[in-house]
């Protein structure tokens, strides 16, 4: 049994711990196969092989304590999405570690397998929020309105993006601890109308529009200091013709709109470079979900 689980944006701009796009790529791959033991090995990037750490096996684990099922596994965890990088590394892991297990126990009540996957993402981030985890199952751009009972709306969007990734770490645990816990009432009001009117014009397939409608009053401003280069690399951007720019999820990644994909990426890498941050770009496409095969 073997799934591929995808990045994600969370937030996509104004819709913070609500709105979440899946992305074609990168992805984490995760095997699972019953045994009489618990093992988990890694490739690619580097993250725990300690079962109880690791959050593929924390997300697996969880789910047999949810159904009282008793079971030793052998999982091998591919990571191909880097760890801290705002892509949503460990949701797409926490996701593929519930999902791996639910399809060998021949689970498939979706409700179940979010609930375990946000143990992992729990355990990574200090947070079960479900911004990344529900974007990497269902695919597309997803609203989430509740986590219990779950409630998700999905927008089947199809476009092309840029994302910029720095040779720089944000932890999200960190980049949660500095959000206030109140927020201007003009702000949420600002941020309403943004996720309001994002919604409209993704539903019409105006990309223009949304890359208009990417600023985050909740969120983004508070997380400055963790993100110094951010209005620099944003200003590049926009300067080589992005319809919009935004953090992804909690950063460090950015992620760009836009007709020429690639002058944009190149301008973002190089505005990363003036502040003395080595970053790469690679474009990708609106992600399908997760995907299980059997193998
Ligand atoms: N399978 C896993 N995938 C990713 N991170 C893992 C995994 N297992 C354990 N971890 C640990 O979880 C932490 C992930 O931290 P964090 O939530 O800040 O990153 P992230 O999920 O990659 O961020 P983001 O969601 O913004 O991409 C790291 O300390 C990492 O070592
Ligand atoms: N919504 C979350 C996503 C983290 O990846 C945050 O911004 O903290």
């Amino acid at each position: 049994m073997k799934v591929l689980a995808p990045a994600t944006i969370a937030n996509f701009g104004p819709g913070f711990d609500v709105f979440g796009l899946c992305l074609d790529e990168p992805r984490d791959v995760i095997k699972i196969r019953e045994s009489n033991e618990i093992e988990v090995k890694v490739e690619g990037f580097n993250v725990p092989e300690d079962p109880e750490k690791n959050v593929a096996s924390i997300s697996a684990l969880a789910l047999l304590k949810m159904l009282k099922a008793e079971m030793g596994f052998k999982m091998k965890v591919k990571k191909g999405i880097r760890p801290k990088s705002g892509l949503g590394s460990s949701g797409a892991s926490a996701l593929g570690g519930a999902l791996a297990m639910a399809t060998l126990l021949e689970v498939k009540n979706k409700e179940l397998i979010i609930k375990a996957a946000l143990e992992g993402e729990k355990a990574a981030s200090g947070s079960a929020h479900g911004d990344n985890i529900v974007p990497s199952l269902f695919g597309g751009f997803t609203i989430l309105k509740s986590l219990s009972p779950l409630e998700v709306f999905k927008l089947d969007v199809n476009f092309e993006l840029v994302i910029v990734l720095p040779e720089v770490e944000v932890s999200t645990k960190r980049a949660r601890e500095v959000l206030p816990k109140y927020v201007p009432l003009s702000d949420a009001v600002r941020n309403l109308a943004l996720a309001s009117a994002l919604i409209s014009a993704l539903k019409e397939g105006d990309i223009e529009k949304v890359g208009k409608l990417l600023d985050d009053y909740l969120a983004i401003p508070y997380r400055k200091p963790l993100i110094s280069w951010f209005d620099n690399v944003r200003r590049a951007a926009l300067e080589s013709g992005a319809y919009g720019v935004s953090l992804s999820g909690s950063g460090p990644a950015m992620f760009a709109l836009g007709e020429d994909l690639r002058s944009i990426g190149e301008a973002m890498v190089e505005a990363f470079g003036n502040e003395g941050i080595r970053a790469e770009y690679f474009i990708t496409k609106v992600g399908g979900g997760a995907k299980c095969l059997d193998v």
